[in-house]
């Protein structure tokens, strides 16, 4: 959808801002631009809306070289959200966010119910704060608007420059999950400039790691994290990356241990003797329709009168997680409820119990998709050189 292609930008003091540039945004993408003060992420950013054009090499925007097409036009087609928000004093809310169908000659009437959609849709109500002017709102809420107003057009590209880089960090953890979940329903195809490598893990499909004008590493967060491509990128993301990975590895049915499984109608005496073949000090007790329902021990079984359920001896469990649910995620429900292990479930409505994860396997899981992410990060390189020498 965007690609650089051999970009390089020296401006006119002699600074290499961005040197010999390659890469690619897929459509529906997001990818975060990360790096110190000063290493080339907005300089990158303005050339794609021709905000400044590069001294050598060319940008296309879906196969189209964008130094042919006209600049008014082409902003058109590219939402930009930047720190200083950049609405207008004297206009309302409202008003603000029609700017651009205005500008494209929309009739007022479906201008401003489009402004009013998206104001919903970031999370303003427009019967509130649409006749508010932007000094009456906070700057979460101005954020907000920024991002309503550069998505009021419908553009399929947005460019972001540290959008959220101005409010206090609860505001913006919150701004990103509401955009997170904004962009999983509109699908942008989006350049995100930061330099909180945290905002970029959580926020980017792809994190593109500058150093000095060029890109150090372009991969998905988990590689970035777990194999970082050079000496810069592991000391730019921080000894605790080990952590930061927690947060980016989900877990899969692979990762998850087997216990016995037993029904709460399965009669007491039977259940006991499967723990006992298998060696097991205790099981997941699944209800009548495979949901769970908590776990029993062999030692309240060994105790109990035969001629019993298991249901009067097990014991609820509230501490479950979905598939596809963080490491992290797990390592935190496992702290809250005091627990060595965690019931993953699955399923539409997470009502199939696939496994267990234990200590254990979380510390496997996290190896095992650093070893995977090596072998992508290695690939990503391949594909990197190969758009380099396209
Ligand atoms: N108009 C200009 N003239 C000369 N040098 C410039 C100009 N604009 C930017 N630079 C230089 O180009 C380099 C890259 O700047 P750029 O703004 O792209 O960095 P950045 O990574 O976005 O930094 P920050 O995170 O501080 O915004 C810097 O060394 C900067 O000083």
């Amino acid at each position: 959808m965007i690609r650089f292609e051999h970009v390089t930008k020296r401006y006119a003091d002699g600074t290499t801002a961005v040197d010999d540039l390659s890469f690619e945004v897929a459509e529906g993408e997001l990818v975060t631009l990360v790096g110190p003060s000063g290493c080339g992420k907005t300089t990158t950013m303005k050339m794609v809306n021709r905000l400044i054009e590069p001294t050598s090499g060319r940008i296309l925007l879906d196969g189209e070289d964008i130094a042919t097409v006209d600049p008014v036009e082409l902003r058109r087609r590219i939402g930009y959200v930047i720190q200083q928000v950049g609405l207008f004093p004297h206009k309302t809310v409202l008003d603000n966010t029609a700017t651009v169908p205005h500008l494209l000659g929309w009739q007022r009437k479906k201008a401003r119910a489009r402004a009013a959609e998206l104001l919903d849709l970031v999370g303003l109500d427009p019967s509130v704060y649409g006749d508010r002017y932007p000094e009456q709102l906070s700057g979460g809420q101005r954020q907000r608007v920024g991002v309503a107003r550069a998505l009021a057009a419908d553009p399929p590209v947005l460019l972001m420059d540290e959008p959220f880089g101005a409010v206090d960090p609860v505001v913006r953890e919150r701004l990103q999950s509401e955009f997170l979940r904004l962009q999983s329903q509109v699908r942008k195809t989006v350049l995100f400039v930061t330099h909180d490598i945290e905002e970029a893990v959580r926020l980017g499909d792809r994190i593109a790691v500058y150093g000095n004008g060029r890109i150090e590493q372009l991969d998905p967060p988990a590689a970035v994290l777990g194999a970082p491509a050079t000496p810069y990128v592991a000391d730019f993301v921080g000894a605790d990356r080990g952590l930061k990975r927690l947060s980016v590895t989900p877990i899969e049915s692979g990762d998850l241990e087997q216990p016995p499984v037993v029904h709460l109608d399965d009669r007491v005496g039977d259940a006991a003797a499967r723990l006992e073949a298998e060696g097991a000090r205790w099981a997941v007790v699944l209800d009548r329709s495979d949901g769970l329902h908590g776990w029993v021990s062999a030692e309240a079984l060994s105790g109990a009168p035969d001629g019993g359920t298991v249901r009067n001896h097990s014991r609820r469990m509230d501490a479950w997680l979905p598939v596809g649910a963080s490491l992290k995620q797990a390592f935190s429900t496992m702290l809250q409820h005091d627990a060595g292990w965690i019931a993953v479930l699955d399923g539409d409505q997470a009502d199939h119990f696939v496994g267990v994860l234990t200590p254990a396997r979380l510390h496997e899981a996290l190896r095992r998709s650093t070893a995977a992410d090596a072998l992508g990060a290695a690939r990503a390189e391949v594909s990197v050189e190969t758009v380099a020498d396209a």
